[in-house]
């Protein structure tokens, strides 16, 4: 039966509030639905829902006009519910019933959705069907919400570690009770070690973690903004001020800009190799390598790297012999006397994948499959490639979204190709070599001249950076941070400053109780 639409859909909504009572006055002995007229189609509707649906509804508790499920196991239905919201309430009859479990064993619920906006729950012998609108559903297992409880026995809930035993949850377990409350979607399960185990699901928690459909959006949204030469005309940047402050929001802003564009500069930095490294710390530890922790480098070869010569550096990435390259670099052009030059390269390595996707894509694919093997083997007491030697692809996937994740490339610290397939050889220079284009056309390259006082923070993941060679004595110092610590800063930050990652009131976020168990990054 297709899913009403406009006008129907409020009928459709009518039917469908009827279906808890019309379902359950109409099973015939054997629990067969009787069929016909709008019973009929309210059957078709709900088969449709739950394909699988071999369930008996429960009974409808005439106080409360709530419909309760039971999936045919055997405890009758009416076991008592604890009330995890104010405005509705389980007990049901006076049969045996678990112990409530109370709200903040629970842990609070995020979100009360008003009476007449708490979907639909139906379930079947292996699955809860979420109704969220005529056209809007989801279907979670039973092992999968079993395993997925978070109150404080099966979830800590100040590590937010997992607690339940998932490999004790019976293969086919079944729910005793569940129930479509304001607060969010209450099961009562069966258990092995007490007589009842109590979870429930916040709305906004299930709508994020649907998989049945799959979902299209990730997670945790992030907006991309690819760019080009004209980038340059207004470059995100933020205050020294700003980054520094103790609010935390205009750090907030810094790496929003980092996440949405690839870079960001820091204006009215004091031009000091300790005054950077402050700021750096700002984002998170350090990241230490072979060129030391915080890094000062001039043209004196002192390292093993043609960073440290007065050469020009083409568009790359760094780390590309490291397993994890680090997250984000900084570089303060501290002094340059004596010379010109030492111009600073940016490529936007996402909108280039896009144009080479869209242009060549036999290449894109080829770029997204082969993996280059590099090294650092400047230093004598080092020799740096990453695990598996063979490295890892140019272009870098989400291994469920598809979505380009990173841009590794660094022809200068490639090694030798020796895993190609013969027959794709000559693919692959040729591959490299559009790539190698469209990454010098002038209308990707933004060159600037960085001067003392500006710090340039960049995303290793995704921008390419290089310079122009130079004369002169040039000092930059800077320093890198791993890409983890840099999105463990980010999602903390978005979780204080972003509201469509909180998942508290305003009076429970100043309450200061913590990160919620029902963050979406859980
Ligand atoms: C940043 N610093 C000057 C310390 C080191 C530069 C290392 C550059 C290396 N070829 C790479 O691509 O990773
Ligand atoms: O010297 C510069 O401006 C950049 C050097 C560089 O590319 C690097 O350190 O990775």
């Amino acid at each position: 039966m297709p899913f009403a639409t406009g006008l129907q859909a409020t009928r459709w909504l009518t039917i469908s509030r009827t279906l808890g009572f019309v379902l359950t006055s109409h099973l015939d002995a054997t629990r067969r639905p009787i069929t016909g007229g709008l019973l009929g189609r309210t059957q078709a509707f709900a088969k449709a829902v739950c394909p699988r649906r071999r369930f008996s509804m429960g009974k409808i508790c005439p106080r409360y006009h709530q419909r309760f499920i039971t999936t045919g196991a055997s405890s009758p239905c009416g076991e008592h519910l604890s009330s995890q919201t104010k405005n509705t309430s389980r007990t049901l009859s006076s049969a045996a019933a678990p112990e409530p479990v109370s709200s903040d064993q629970l842990g609070f619920v995020p979100d009360q959705r008003p009476k007449d906006d708490v979907p639909i729950a139906n379930a079947d012998d292996r699955k809860v069907s979420i109704l969220w609108s005529p056209q809007n559903w989801s279907r979670f297992h039973h092992i999968w919400l079993r395993d997925h409880c978070r109150c404080p026995s099966c979830f800590h809930p100040v590590t937010k570690q997992r607690l339940v035993n998932t490999f004790e949850i019976p293969p086919n377990i079944k729910p005793h009770h569940v129930q479509a409350s304001a607060g969010g979607l209450e099961i009562v399960w069966p258990s092995s070690t007490t007589e009842y185990h109590s979870s429930i699901y916040p709305w906004s928690w299930l709508k994020a973690h649907t998989y049945d459909p799959p979902q299209k959006h990730p997670v945790i949204p992030c907006e991309k903004a690819l760019w080009g030469a004209k980038i340059a005309k207004s470059p995100p940047t933020v205050t020294y001020a700003e980054a520094m402050d103790d609010s935390d929001y205009g750090l907030f802003k810094w790496l929003s800009n980092i996440d949405r564009f690839g870079f960001c500069f820091i204006s009215g930095v004091p031009a000091t190799p300790e005054a950077t490294e402050e700021l750096s710390e700002r984002i998170g530890f350090i990241r230490e390598t072979q060129y030391g922790k915080f890094w000062e480098f001039t043209a004196d070869l002192s390292k093993g790297d043609t960073a440290y010569t007065t050469m020009a550096l083409g568009a790359h990435t760094d780390n590309t012999y490291f397993t994890d390259p680090c997250g984000l670099q900084l570089f303060h052009l501290l002094s340059h006397i004596d010379g010109s030059g030492g111009a600073t390269l940016l490529v936007d390595g996402f909108y280039i994948a896009s144009l080479l996707k869209e242009l060549d894509p036999d290449s894109y694919e080829i770029l997204s499959r082969i993996p280059i093997p590099a090294h650092a083997a400047g230093e004598p007491i080092a020799l740096y490639k990453p695990s598996p030697p063979c490295g890892y692809p140019t272009l870098g996937h989400d291994a469920l979204s598809g979505e380009l994740a990173q841009v590794r490339w660094n022809n200068d610290d490639r090694s030798a190709m020796s895993h190609l397939d013969p027959s794709l050889v000559e693919k692959w220079y040729d591959a490299i070599k559009t790539w190698h284009n469209l990454l010098t056309s002038p209308d990707s390259e933004y060159w600037v001249q960085l001067t003392a006082g500006t710090v340039l923070s960049v995303d290793n993941h995704r921008v390419l950076h290089g310079r122009s060679a130079f004369d002169g004595k040039r000092r930059v110092c800077g320093a890198y941070i791993g890409v983890d610590e840099y999105r463990s800063k980010m999602l903390v930050l978005q979780e204080k400053f972003d509201a469509q990652f909180q998942v508290r009131t305003a009076d429970q976020q100043t309450a200061g109780v913590g990160r919620s168990i029902w963050s979406r990054a859980l």
